[in-house]
């Protein structure tokens, strides 16, 4: 079973004389462990597309099946709880700044946790093997404003884990990391697609990284003009 099944995703924002195409009749499929990359210019739809798998856009046309569940067939399938599918399989990845600053790197992982029903001694235990899994035992009781910026997205990256998600979606992670602590996310976010066999789908503009990822989606214009794997000639 795939991941992530994407068929003729098209998105228009708005109606009439300001509608706006961000997606023309997108399609691919995404299988667990695998590290895919969406890579094309500004403005271009990638956070569109990111956005409709991970259910916050509607899609106007086409189909979205996430772990074997369709989402969306033409608009969203009635009856779904979006949010549900969304925290219960999902894991989202933004830019390092996007932790909650009054929380220390341990609530920060908790705090997705409980919000799924998990009990806080569980949910705690968990946040403190993931933060040390990922380097940061010893940081677990920081503020974000007492953690560099490789440091943060490592947080970030725990905590889009801390469910154990099926799918997930990083948008521009390295974005704001040099080129050692990107590498290191990248090799990290490699890691834990084979490990966990998640599929994990990164929105970057980011050329230096692009060596890292199994596969990479050109995006154009609203449309998917290429797809290479392991790297291809970029
Ligand atoms: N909510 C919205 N309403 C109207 N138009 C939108 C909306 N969101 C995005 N767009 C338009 O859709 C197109 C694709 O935008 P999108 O943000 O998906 O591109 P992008 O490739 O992620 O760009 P960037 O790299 O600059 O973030 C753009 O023309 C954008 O202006």
């Amino acid at each position: 079973m795939y991941a992530v099944e994407v068929e003729n995703l098209t998105k228009i924002y708005g109606t009439g004389e300001t509608a706006v195409r961000a997606l023309t009749d997108a399609s691919f499929r995404v299988s667990p462990g695998e590290l895919v990359a969406i890579l094309g210019p500004s403005g271009s739809g990638k956070t569109t597309l990111l956005t409709s798998i991970g259910l916050v856009t509607e899609p106007t046309h086409g189909r979205v099946v996430i772990d074997g569940i369709t989402v969306a067939d033409e608009g969203w399938l009635p009856g779904l709880d979006l949010k549900r599918i969304r925290r219960e399989r999902l894991g989202f990845i933004f830019q390092a700044h996007n932790l909650i600053p009054f929380l220390t790197a341990l609530e920060n992982v908790m705090v997705a946790m409980e919000i799924n029903g998990v009990g806080r001694k569980e949910a705690k235990q968990r946040g403190l093997d993931l933060l040390g899994e990922l380097g940061l035992a010893e940081r677990a009781g920081h503020y974000p404003s007492h953690l560099s910026g490789g440091q943060s997205q490592r947080v970030a990256i725990a905590r889009a884990l801390a469910n154990r998600p099926r799918v997930i979606l990083a948008d521009e992670p390295t974005a704001a990391l040099d080129t050692e602590n990107g590498s290191n996310v990248m090799a990290l976010l490699k890691r834990l697609a084979v490990e966990n066999h998640s599929a994990i789908m990164v929105v970057t503009h980011d050329h230096r990284m692009v060596h890292g990822f199994d596969r990479i989606l050109d995006v154009s214009d609203g449309r998917i003009v290429g797809e290479r794997r392991n790297g291809g000639t970029a």
